[in-house]
């Protein structure tokens, strides 16, 4: 037993859990960094490039680079088998559920081709899967077949392919990869922590990652991207966002999409999706969904204000405006944040597997008091 000083804490707020190489988040100045690079000077950089930098902390060399592209490419498709497992899966369960289900069943790779080592090759093998099973399980569910990866495509021109089973324009990709990049990672995390402590078990690489979409999955963490669409959906107009805002308030509902543990200014993500969200709703009812985000967003500073507090949009908030006008259904959302943030995931199992640790905390009993053996027992 550790002999070290209790700590009373409900939600680890403020609590320094441990340390990690792989990104900073400042949630004063509102900037986030991987591996010393701040995310403005990534999301131009190609998706994959970016995923080798978050998961082994240096970038690619040109042999690298080629071997990940044809790797990805290979294990995003399904075998026989896991389609035949995919079938089973009932069409309208969640995709996160799917995942969370589907990944620890997957067949793990036994020999390393990238020459990372075995953690590593299996948890690239399950990012790529993550890919090929979301959108087989959207054509399943569709009742249409499942399409498979073209060999030198780039990453996510194969995936919307799969997905909607048309060539998506290259702004499009080009949209994608930025989005996916700003979600590959975000320190300690609800879902990455989920992660870090099973790995602190020796369970494997699975078991971790399955572990931390299970966490992504909540509307306090990751499933706020499609409840936050949902509900500007729900909300319907931006003329209504007030009441709407106003009404949540009164009753103590969150807004989904708003405010975060870290950041104290506007998220740093947010920042560039919302741009992104002007610049691709282009069609009536897009337009009017991001119209009341906007209207939203900006109910919700009123509001705060007034009570003296601050609120802001975190990466959840305009990024389903953006997948939407990709042609992605709400439900998707998560399950495509959960296809960006594995790298971290896979990141964050290889750091701390480094120096394993048990994660134990410890808790204040409040039960009935102990009573002997013998007298609980008469
Ligand atoms: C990828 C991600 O995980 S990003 C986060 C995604 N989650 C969401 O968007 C869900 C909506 N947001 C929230 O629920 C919260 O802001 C969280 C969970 C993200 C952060 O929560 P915490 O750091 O624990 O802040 P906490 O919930 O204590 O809120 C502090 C105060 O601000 C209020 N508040 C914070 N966020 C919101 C919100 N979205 N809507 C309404 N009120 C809010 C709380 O009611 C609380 O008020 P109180 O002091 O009067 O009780
Ligand atoms: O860090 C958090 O608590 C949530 C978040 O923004 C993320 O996981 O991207």
């Amino acid at each position: 037993m550790s002999d070290t000083q209790s700590v009373f804490s409900y939600d680890l707020a403020g609590v320094v859990v441990g340390e990690t190489a792989i990104s900073d988040v400042q949630g004063d100045s509102g900037l986030l960094s991987y591996r010393g690079i701040d995310i403005n000077d990534l999301i131009g950089v190609p998706f994959l490039h970016v995923a080798w930098l978050v998961v082994f902390g240096e970038w690619p060399d040109e042999q690298e680079k080629s071997r990940l592209k044809s790797f990805m490419c290979r294990h995003a498709r399904l075998t026989h088998s896991e389609q035949d497992l995919l079938g089973q899966v009932p069409r309208d369960l969640h995709p996160m559920l799917m995942l969370q289900g589907m990944i620890p069943l997957l067949q793990m790779p036994e020999e390393d081709t990238l020459g990372k080592g075995l953690d590593a090759e299996q948890g690239l093998f399950i990012a790529a899967k993550i890919s090929g099973l979301i959108a087989a399980h959207h054509r399943l569910g569709q009742n249409k077949v499942i399409l498979h990866p073209i060999a030198g495509k780039l990453r996510h021109e194969n995936f919307l392919t799969m997905f909607h089973g048309k060539a998506p324009s290259p702004d499009q990709v080009r949209m994608l990869d930025a989005a996916q990049i700003l979600q590959m990672e975000h320190s300690f995390n609800a879902g990455t922590f989920a992660g870090r402590v099973c790995a602190s078990t020796l369970a494997p690489i699975q078991s971790a990652i399955s572990a931390s979409i299970g966490t992504l999955f909540g509307r306090l963490h990751g499933g706020a991207d499609q409840a936050a669409l949902e509900m500007a959906m729900e909300i319907g107009s931006p003329d209504k966002a007030d009441a709407y805002v106003r009404e949540c308030l009164a009753n103590k509902v969150k807004i989904m999409g708003m405010g975060h543990r870290e950041y104290r200014t506007v998220d740093p993500r947010a920042k560039i999706l919302k741009p992104m969200a002007v610049e691709l709703c282009q069609d009536e009812d897009s337009r009017n969904l991001l119209a009341t985000l906007i209207a939203v967003e900006e109910a919700c500073q009123r509001e705060f204000g007034e009570r003296g507090k601050e609120i802001w949009a975190n990466v959840e908030f305009y990024k389903g405006a953006v997948f939407h006008s990709l042609g992605i259904p709400s439900h998707y959302f998560t399950a495509m944040f959960a296809m960006a943030r594995v790298y971290g995931y896979i990141a964050h199992f290889l750091e701390f597997r480094q120096e394993n640790r048990l994660i134990r905390p410890r808790a204040a009993y409040v039960g009935k008091p102990p009573v002997a053996a013998d007298q609980s027992a008469a």
